[in-house]
C-alpha cells in the first residue's frame, strides 16, 4: 500500500512538473520521481532515528518548483537541471542545519507564516491539477472545458470520501476507479478527451533518458537559474520537513532526533539529486499510514520500494492508458488536504491576528506568486519577533533606596534617615536583551522615574545579556533628561561594548574604580558615573544623602551616643558597661579578624569603618557587609565558641571596644541586667542581618 500510494503521488508530482513537456519529458520525469521515492523510502526508512518512518518526494518542494517554473518561464530542458540543483542545495542545507545541531530551531519560527506557506502549497497543487488538462488558466475555456469541472468535482468527492471514510484505501482505490472511469469516458466521448492521453509511443524504461543531459549544461544555464527561488525552495523544504517531523513526534508520542533526521534526509537527497531526482523527506501521512496498517520494522519499506520499482520498469505500458484527468484529481485532492488543514481547520488553532497572517500569505501566493510571499513572510517573521520580544519586560526591579539598601550596616539613626529620604534614590535593574524593539519603551519608562524627589538614578546592567546601538542612543537621551532635571545618573555592571559606544557617542563617563576618580555630585551632574555593581553605587548615594542631612540626623557618633541609642542605657550605665570592654585601635587596611581562626572576642565599633569579607579562594574575597560605628562584630565566634565565619578589615583608621568571652562571663555573673541588655542588642543585630541575607538569597533564587 505504501508503494502504491507513493507511486500515485510521484506520478501526479511528475505530471505537475513535466506534464506540458511532451511524452519523452513526462516519461523521464515520472522515472526520476519514482527513483526519488525508492531512494527516500529505503534510505530514510533504514537510517531514521525512529524505526517506522516512511518517506516520499516532498509535496511542498514539488509545488514550489512548479511555481518557480511558471514564474520564471524555465525552458523544458533546464527544468531537470534546476531540479537537481534544488535537490543538492536542499541536501546541503539539511546537512548544515543537522551538523550545527539547529534542528530544534524550527520551534522559533512563527507558525502562522509556515501555515500560510503550506496553505499556499495546497493552492499550487489545486492549480497544478487543473493545468494538467487546461494549460491556459486565464481564458474563458477554463469555464467551458467540461474536463476541468470533472477534475474539480472528482477531486472534491475524493477529498470528502477520504474525510468521511478515513483509512488508507480511499486514495489508491479512488485512483484506480478514476483511471477506469476516464478510460471509459475517453473512449465514449473522443471530442472531450483529445488531450487526456499521451500519444501511443512506447518508450521502455531502459531507453528513457532519465539522467539530466549534463553534457549540454553550460555555465550560462547555471548562472541563469533562479538561485534566490531555489534557495527559498531549499529552506521551505527543510522547514516543511521539520514541521512534519515535529507533528510526527506528537502523533508518535516520542521525541525524534531532528538533527539526525536532517542528516539522513540530506544523504537521501544527495543520492537522489546526483541521479537527477527531486527533494524528498520523511512523510507524516505515509508514516501514519504505515502505523495504521501495523507495519513493523524495515520489511514494509523494502516491499514498498520493490512495488515502486516495478511501476518504474513496467511503467511505459501503463502510462499510455493513464488518463491525465485522473492524475489531476489526485493533485486537486492533495491541494484540498493542504488547504483544509492550514486554512480551514487552523482557524480554531490560531488567534485572530495569527490567522490574518496565514490568510495574507495565502492571498499573496495566489495573487503575486511564491517569491513575493517568501519576502513578505520573512518581513512578517522579523516584525513578529520584534513585537513579541519588545513585549518582554526588560526591567527586573524598579525600586527606591527606602526599601533596597546597600550592604552597609549603618547606625540606627542613619537607617531611619534612609527610610525617610531613600526615595531620592531610584534603582532600576535591567535584564534580557536591550535592542531597538525595547529601547524606546524603556526610555519612556525611565524618564517617568525622573520626577521629584528623585535625585539619583542607578541603572544596573548586570543581568543584561546584550545591547545594540539603539540602547546606547536611548541612554544618551536619558542622560540629557537627567541633566535637565538635575538627576545624577549612575550606570552599574555596564557591558564593555556599551561603555565603548557611549564614550564614542560623546557621553562623559567617570569610572569609580579609576584611580583619582572625582566622584563629586557636581561633576557627576555633567557626566555619568560608572560603578562595578549596584551595591557600590547605592552605597555612594546613601553616603551622599546622609552627608546632606542636618547633623541631628547624620551627626557624628560617640560610644555613649551609640550605646544609648542601641541599648537604651543611661550615661552612668554606659560607664559601667565600658569597664568590661578594652579599647583597641586598628590601622586602615589591617585585618583584625581572620576567617577560620578560633574566636574569643567580639568588638563594638566606635569610630571608623570595617569591611566584612568572605574569603572564597586563596587571595580572593567578596564583601559581605561594611560596618559603621555602633554595631558589633565577631559575635558569631564568641556565642558559638567556634571559629570565625568571615574576616574583618579596617577600611580607615578605626577605634574598637573589645569584649572577651571571659569578660562576658563576668558580666553575666555580676551584672545580669547589663548582660541581658547586651544580649538583646546582639539578637536584634543578628535578626537584622538575617533579614538582609534573605534579601540577598531572594536575588540569587530569582
Ligand atoms: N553575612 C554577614 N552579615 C553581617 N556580618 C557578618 C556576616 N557574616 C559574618 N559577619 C560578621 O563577621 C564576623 C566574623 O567573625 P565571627 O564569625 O566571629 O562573627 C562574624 C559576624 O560578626
Amino acid at each position: 500500500m505504501l508503494g502504491l500510494i507513493s507511486t500515485v503521488l510521484s506520478l501526479s508530482f511528475a505530471s505537475l512538473l513535466f506534464g506540458s513537456g511532451g511524452y519523452g519529458a513526462f516519461q523521464s520525469g515520472i522515472t526520476v520521481m519514482l527513483i526519488t521515492a525508492v531512494i527516500a523510502t529505503l534510505a530514510i526508512g533504514w537510517f531514521s532515528s525512529h524505526p517506522n518512518i516512511a518517506a516520499i518526494p516532498l509535496p511542498s518542494a514539488v509545488a514550489m518548483m512548479a511555481a518557480l517554473i511558471a514564474e520564471q518561464s524555465i525552458a523544458q530542458q533546464d527544468i531537470r537541471i534546476m531540479m537537481v540543483s534544488a535537490t543538492l542545495l536542499t541536501a546541503a542545507v539539511m546537512l548544515g542545519i543537522g551538523q550545527a545541531r539547529l534542528g530544534r530551531a524550527i520551534r522559533y519560527l512563527p507558525l502562522p507564516v509556515l501555515a500560510g506557506f503550506l496553505a499556499g502549497v495546497g493552492w499550487l497543487f489545486l492549480i497544478g491539477g487543473i493545468k494538467l488538462i487546461q494549460p491556459q488558466l486565464l481564458s474563458v475555456d477554463l469555464f467551458l472545458n467540461p474536463s476541468v469541472w470533472l477534475v474539480l468535482a472528482f477531486g472534491v468527492a475524493l477529498f470528502f470520501a477520504q474525510k468521511k471514510l478515513g483509512g488508507s484505501l480511499v486514495l489508491p482505490t479512488g485512483f484506480l476507479l478514476l483511471v477506469f472511469l476516464f478510460n471509459l469516458l475517453g473512449a465514449g466521448m473522443p471530442e472531450w478527451s483529445q488531450n487526456w492521453f499521451f500519444s501511443g509511443r512506447n518508450i521502455s524504461f531502459w531507453s528513457v533518458q532519465w539522467l539530466p543531459n549534463y553534457s549540454a549544461v553550460q555555465v550560462d544555464t547555471l548562472t541563469d537559474l533562479p538561485w534566490g527561488g531555489i534557495l527559498t525552495l531549499a529552506l521551505i523544504s527543510v522547514f516543511s520537513m521539520l514541521l512534519q517531523a515535529t507533528s510526527l513526534e506528537l502523533s508518535l508520542g516520542e521525541e525524534l532526533d531532528l538533527d539526525r533526521e536532517l542528516k539522513v534526509a540530506s544523504g537521501a537527497n544527495l543520492l537522489s539529486g546526483l541521479l537527477g531526482g527531486a527533494v524528498a523527506s520523511l512523510s507524516l501521512s505515509q508514516t501514519s499510514l504505515n502505523r495504521e496498517l501495523g507495519g513493523e520494522g524495515k520489511a514494509p519499506f523494502v516491499v514498498a520500494a520493490v512495488v515502486i520499482l516495478l511501476f518504474c520498469l513496467a511503467g511505459s505500458f501503463i502510462w499510455q492508458v493513464l488518463p491525465l484527468p485522473a492524475v489531476g484529481v489526485i493533485l486537486v485532492y492533495q491541494g484540498l488536504v493542504f488547504m483544509d488543514q492550514w486554512l480551514i481547520r487552523s482557524r480554531s488553532r490560531f488567534s485572530m491576528m495569527d490567522y490574518q497572517i496565514i490568510a495574507l500569505i495565502f492571498a499573496v501566493i495566489i495573487l503575486n506568486g511564491f517569491l513575493t510571499a517568501v519576502l513578505l513572510g520573512t518581513l512578517i517573521t522579523i516584525l513578529m519577533f520584534v513585537r513579541q520580544y519588545s513585549r518582554l519586560r526588560v526591567i527586573h526591579l524598579n525600586t527606591d533606596g527606602s526599601t533596597l539598601r546597600s550592604r552597609v550596616e549603618r547606625p540606627l539613626r542613619h537607617q531611619k534617615a534612609l527610610v525617610k529620604y531613600g526615595d531620592r534614590v531610584r534603582i532600576v535593574r535591567l535584564k534580557g536583551f536591550l535592542f531597538f524593539g525595547t529601547a524606546y519603551g524603556l526610555l519612556e519608562e525611565l524618564k517617568s522615574c525622573l520626577q521629584p524627589p528623585c535625585v539619583f538614578l542607578i541603572l544596573d546592567f548586570s543581568r543584561v545579556t546584550g545591547t545594540d546601538s539603539s540602547t546606547a542612543n536611548a541612554l544618551l537621551r536619558l542622560h540629557q533628561s537627567c541633566q535637565q532635571r538635575k538627576v545624577i545618573l549612575l550606570l552599574t555592571g555596564t557591558p564593555f561594548e556599551l561603555k565603548r559606544i557611549l564614550a564614542a557617542s560623546g557621553m562623559n563617563l567617570i569610572d569609580s574604580t579609576d584611580e583619582g576618580a572625582q566622584l563629586a555630585p557636581k561633576t557627576l551632574m555633567q557626566t555619568a558615573g560608572l560603578f562595578p555593581d549596584w551595591d557600590r553605587a547605592l552605597e555612594w548615594c546613601e553616603n551622599e544623602l546622609l552627608s546632606r542631612l542636618p547633623t541631628t540626623e547624620s551627626g557624628e557618633f560617640t560610644l555613649e551616643s551609640v550605646l544609648k541609642e542601641r541599648m537604651d542605657l543611661m550615661p552612668y550605665e554606659v560607664v559601667h558597661l565600658v569597664r568590661y570592654f578594652e579599647p583597641v585601635s586598628v590601622k586602615a587596611g589591617e585585618k583584625f579578624i581572620q576567617q577560620g581562626d578560633k574566636a574569643d572576642t567580639l568588638y563594638l565599633i566606635t569610630k571608623g569603618r570595617v569591611e566584612i569579607q568572605l574569603e572564597i579562594e586563596e587571595g580572593t574575597h567578596r564583601r559581605l557587609k561594611t560596618m559603621m560605628p555602633g554595631t558589633i562584630i565577631g559575635e558569631v565566634g564568641v556565642y558559638t565558641s567556634s571559629i570565625r565565619t568571615a574576616s574583618a578589615v579596617a577600611l580607615v583608621d578605626t577605634d574598637l571596644m573589645k569584649l572577651s568571652a571571659k569578660s562576658l562571663n563576668d558580666m553575666e555573673a555580676h551584672n545580669q541586667l547589663m548582660a541581658v541588655r547586651l544580649h538583646r542588642f546582639v539578637v536584634m543585630l543578628l535578626a537584622e542581618r538575617l533579614a538582609d541575607s534573605n534579601k540577598v538569597l531572594g536575588e540569587l533564587f530569582d
